[in-house]
């Protein structure tokens, strides 16, 4: 392999997209403005039981007999405490409207740069992701309507707040809340990359809202942070992954993670992944939870804060 950057006859500057860059001939490694370092030694172990990823049965919050929904809330608790992140299968969303809005993206993907720039959108998005060095070896659109794909994203959007809200439910749960305390979609494109391990997809954050759902086609690249390790998820494909975010981190007065995680690229084969998140509207004051606090006999971790402040927060707090 060449060494990163060799391939200085493409010039980052010129670059109208991270599709284009990857799609050109004399592509043979990473240009130096797209430089990350990898580090293997930070890789988890995927056979070590210590970073297993949990899998929910959703079914079982619905339709279980009594003692099958007490276990799921219960082992709630342990997985929101110590990883942040789970798979849930058996949500209910049927797994063709996964594979259209999949498809959905691709076709959207495909077309001219020109045209997909007219419905570029998210721009918050994106701004977050270009902290740090790095330049990012991927695109991200905000589906708002009017291409073809937003029909399919309707329903899928729609559906998939369902599975969010039977989610979220079953964490206020098991917090000991009311069901209801607790009460978009974002699309990514990620060509393959001549050298993954010096290049980032999306480096390391956490998201802002309560929770933040997501299904990829079948290339695997998100990884979770867990005791120091990136772990990469891999699991059933027609599973949500749920990762918990910073609302819920402050709204649980720390109880519950807000999970650290990143996108990863690979040289095979194009990978696509639509995230749904979920939370308040901006405007929104989240503060931890009066109730939670004075059964536990707490002082809040937190400030009382809007949207807006804990992303400008977590601005200066990630990028330092
Ligand atoms: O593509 C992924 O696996 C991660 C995407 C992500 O973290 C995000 O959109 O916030
Ligand atoms: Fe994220």
């Amino acid at each position: 392999m060449s060494p990163v950057g060799a391939a200085q006859t493409i010039e980052a500057s010129k670059v109208t997209s991270i599709k284009s860059l990857a799609e050109s001939p004399a592509l043979n490694s990473v240009p130096t403005a797209y430089n990350f370092n990898i580090n293997p030694n930070e890789e988890a172990d995927p056979n070590d039981p210590e970073f297993a990823i949990p899998i929910v049965d959703m079914s079982l919050l619905t339709s279980g007999s009594h003692v099958q929904w007490s276990k799921i809330i219960h082992d709630l608790v342990k997985i929101c405490q110590e990883l942040g992140f789970f798979i849930a299968i058996n949500h209910g969303v049927p797994e063709s409207l996964m594979k259209a809005m999949i498809d959905a993206c691709h076709g959207f993907f495909s077309l001219p740069d020109e045209e997909k720039q007219e419905f570029k959108s998210g721009d918050d998005v994106l701004e977050m992701l270009s902290m740090g060095p790095a330049i990012i070896w991927h695109w991200t659109n905000s589906f708002c309507g009017g291409t073809s794909s937003s029909e399919v994203s309707m329903e899928f959007s729609k559906r998939s707040r369902e599975v969010a809200l039977e989610k979220t439910r079953a964490i206020s749960e098991s917090l000991g809340l009311e069901p209801n305390y607790i009460q978009m979609l974002a699309a990514n494109y990620y060509p393959p990359c001549p050298q993954p391990e010096h290049a980032i997809g999306i480096p390391h954050h956490t998201d802002h809202g309560l929770v933040t759902l997501l299904i990829q086609n079948k290339m695997n690249g998100l990884q979770v942070e867990h005791n120091g390790k990136w772990l990469t998820v891999d699991g059933p494909a027609n599973g949500f992954f749920v990762n918990l975010a910073d609302q819920m981190q402050i709204l649980t007065n720390g109880k519950y993670k807000s999970v650290m995680h990143r996108a990863t690229v690979n040289n095979k084969a194009t990978r696509i992944s639509v995230a749904i998140p979920h939370g308040p509207s901006v405007e929104t004051i989240v503060a931890p939870a009066p109730e939670l606090l004075e059964k536990k006999g707490q002082a809040p971790k937190y400030l009382a804060m809007n949207y807006k402040e804990i992303y400008n927060f977590n601005k200066v707090r990630k990028t330092t």
